[in-house]
């Protein structure tokens, strides 16, 4: 049997009254892999989301979670799903340690080693039996975490988790979410419009623009070596047609000018030319990965193409 994923999101549409917020988006995350939803103000990130945790249901399409349909096993999907989509809420007069025990008692089963070991990975020891009133707001982000994590969840859902973070926290923030998904072999499912952070924290990253996903590609730190590729093809249509049914390959765009551009790694560029022989190519230029650079071009081409 074939690895499923553990989120896979296929054709989902979501219309709200009139608008379409979501037009058609699919996705997969792999285990213990981190993937980021990035999109500007109101680009329908917290409504994926709310899509993925069944708090909001999709107009069309079909999301299950381990391989369960999120629409009809909702409730077994919860005990799979770890999720911080709004800001959490404490009681600032009760300790770190008194919100933990009150969290695992809402799950039944969980021991005092589990509860031990959430607070370890989220260094969270030290302070854990002050009062919540006492704590930053980092520490507050890092405590609904660790609630999150007692049920020992395979998917965890963070919506723009660092918001509010001054700059020190949120880079602590984000090695924590790495050692997290690899210490419990979770999937992450991050949002966040700041390229930087989902170009640090992700494996796989995607911008949500106009109601659709576009890939935008894989970490250099996963991937060793993903490189922006610009090519000129005889028959530019065609090697579009070529690119795209490549797994290797990442969203290739076509510009007014014919040019392609698209992200792939570097070790596959044998395949590549032999691939693109077959549409006559012109040249190709080799740019390092920039995230930043990728999503100004594509959301600058979306404002002067009149999605
Ligand atoms: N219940 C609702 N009724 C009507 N419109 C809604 C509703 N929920 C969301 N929307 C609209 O859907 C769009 C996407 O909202 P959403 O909150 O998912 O975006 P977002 O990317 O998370 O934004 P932000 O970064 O500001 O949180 C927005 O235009 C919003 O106004």
């Amino acid at each position: 049997m074939s690895a499923q994923p553990v989120l896979s999101v296929k054709q989902v549409m979501k219309k709200i009254g009139n608008q379409t917020i979501i037009r058609s988006l699919s996705f997969a995350i792999e285990r213990g892999t981190v993937f980021g939803l990035i999109g500007e103000n109101g680009a329908g990130k917290t409504t994926v989301l709310g899509m993925v945790c069944g708090l909001i249901a999709p107009t069309s399409g079909t999301i299950h979670v381990e391989g369960m349909p999120v629409s009809t096993m909702r409730k077994q999907v919860l005990r799979r799903i770890g999720a911080l989509i709004e800001e959490p809420h404490f009681y600032k007069y009760l300790t770190g340690m008194e919100h933990m025990l009150y969290g695992s008692r809402l799950y039944g089963e969980i021991t005092s080693d589990r509860i031990a070991e959430v607070l370890s990975l989220l260094k969270l020891e030290d302070f854990i039996h002050k009062k919540v009133g006492q704590y930053s707001l980092g520490m507050k982000k890092r405590l609904a975490i660790a609630q999150c994590l007692l049920h020992k969840p395979t998917l965890l859902i963070l919506d723009e988790p660092t918001n509010g973070l001054d700059p020190g926290a949120m880079i602590e923030f984000r090695e924590m979410i790495r050692s997290i998904a690899s210490k419990f072999k979770l999937s992450v499912l991050i949002s966040s419009h700041h390229l930087r952070e989902i170009e640090n924290i992700c494996h796989q990253f995607g911008l949500l623009q106009n109601g659709t996903l576009t890939l935008l590609g894989a970490n250099k730190s996963r991937y060793g070596d993903s490189v922006v590729f610009v090519i000129e093809a005889e028959d530019p249509g065609r090697a579009v047609e070529l690119l795209e049914q490549q797994s290797y390959i990442f969203e290739p765009q076509r510009s007014a000018d014919g040019k392609i551009t698209f992200v792939m790694e570097r070790s596959h560029y044998s395949s590549l030319l032999l691939l693109l022989s077959q549409a006559g190519v012109r040249s190709i230029q080799e740019k390092s990965f920039d995230l930043e650079e990728a999503y100004l071009q594509m959301t600058r081409k979306s404002e002067g193409g009149g999605g």
